[in-house]
């Protein structure tokens, strides 16, 4: 009998896969592939043949058959941009996900391979509300220079799969809350929701706060300078922002957890880089409080770092002013996925078509 889900999340350096029966997580492994083996494929997407054979020698060992999966769901990438929701993967969306529309992520790979496994099961595949959301409102859009319009890139499985669960603690629906959420991972997402929708965002590869590993909002005047100063090629400068940025750039650790130990054995430098980025994300917090007028039902802190007790004490003596916070540390985005799978499978919600909802 077909009652199981698959869910498959691609990251740059490992594939979590999971199963489940209804939204019980009955068996999840995080299938790791060493740089020797990704280095022989040249774009991200041609790793989805290999990515795939992995993670069905692992169902097979976890003696499983694809015959009892009723879905499969993927982590989606960068698509066009798109309302929230569970889609279908369509071929349209297939070829969008190859080319990698607004970059190469690999997040575009979670479709794909959806896809494929479905396919030979004559089933659907699905993917959960993919970085490419797109709940900008108009005004957010405007960046001070016509060329380079502000875009909607954003940490959103985890953060509206938080929303949804705070909402509910709150006995409220998604769409009737004013949420500030922080996702505080590799990357930092701090978005406003206004009535359950992402309406501004950081990007978390290009501004907003600081992360363990990626610089945030940087002057743009020094920057420019930096890279027209023939030090730097456009790829070295670009993995300097994001993999040698952030806490690694100042401290050489992406790891908090390590810059904990070290304030607590009195370093006063590693102290002063934390409060730094604590203190961009309270700012970034501020700035979402005026997006929404002060309307604000709670704070929300989530991601890996969100663990971090003395992170989140110096983020809300800064923040706790505006509201109410909740901590809701690290991240369920296998869960997620599965239940955005399991709303369609169930008929809660119908599967949203991607021609249909973005710009082709
Ligand atoms: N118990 C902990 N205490 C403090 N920091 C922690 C703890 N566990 C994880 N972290 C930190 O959280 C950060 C990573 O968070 P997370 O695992 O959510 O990110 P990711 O999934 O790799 O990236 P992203 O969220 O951008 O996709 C790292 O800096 C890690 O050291
Ligand atoms: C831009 C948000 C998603 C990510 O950085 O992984």
């Amino acid at each position: 009998m077909r009652e199981l889900i698959l869910a498959i999340n691609p990251g740059s350096t490992s594939t979590k896969v999971a199963i489940f029966r209804g939204s019980d997580n009955i068996r999840q492994k995080n299938l790791s592939h060493s740089t020797e083996e990704l280095s022989k494929f040249e774009k991200i997407a041609d790793q989805y043949e290999f990515r795939k054979e992995t993670i069905l020698n692992w169902i097979k060992e976890e003696g499983f058959e694809l015959s009892q999966f009723i879905a499969i769901v993927g982590r989606g990438g960068l698509l066009r941009p798109m309302p929230s929701g569970t889609y279908l993967v369509t071929d349209k969306m297939i070829d969008d996900l190859k080319i990698g529309y607004q970059g190469e992520h690999a997040s575009n790979l979670g479709g794909i391979i959806a896809k494929s496994i479905a396919d030979s099961q004559g089933i659907s595949a699905f993917i959960v509300d993919p970085v490419a959301v797109d709940e900008f409102e108009d005004i957010a859009r405007i960046s001070g220079l016509p060329e380079i319009p502000r875009r909607s890139l954003v940490h959103a499985l985890n953060i509206k799969a938080v929303s949804r669960r705070i909402a509910k603690k709150i006995n409220k629906n998604l769409n009737e809350v004013n949420f500030i959420v922080a996702h505080l991972g590799g990357g930092i997402s701090v978005a406003p929701l206004k009535n359950g929708k992402i309406i501004d965002v950081n990007n978390a590869n290009e501004g907003g706060p600081f992360s363990p590993e990626r610089c945030g909002g940087l002057p743009v005047g020094d920057l420019v300078k930096i890279a027209f100063s023939g030090k730097y090629t456009y790829k070295e400068l670009k993995k300097k922002m994001v993999g040698q940025g952030g806490i690694v750039g100042y401290l050489g650790t992406n790891d908090a957890r390590e810059v904990v130990k070290r304030i607590e054995q009195g370093d006063e430098y590693a102290k002063l880089i934390f409060e730094a980025m604590a203190y961009q994300i309270a700012k970034e917090i501020g700035a979402c409080a005026a997006v929404l007028c002060g309307n604000v039902d709670r704070i929300i802190l989530t991601g890996g770092l969100a663990y971090s007790n003395m992170l989140n004490e110096m983020i809300i003596d800064r923040v706790k002013f505006i509201s109410e916070v909740e901590i809701v540390a690290g991240e369920d985005e296998m869960l997620a996925l599965a239940e955005g799978a399991l709303r369609v499978v169930n008929g809660e919600e119908k599967a949203k078509i991607y021609e249909d909802e973005v710009r082709i």
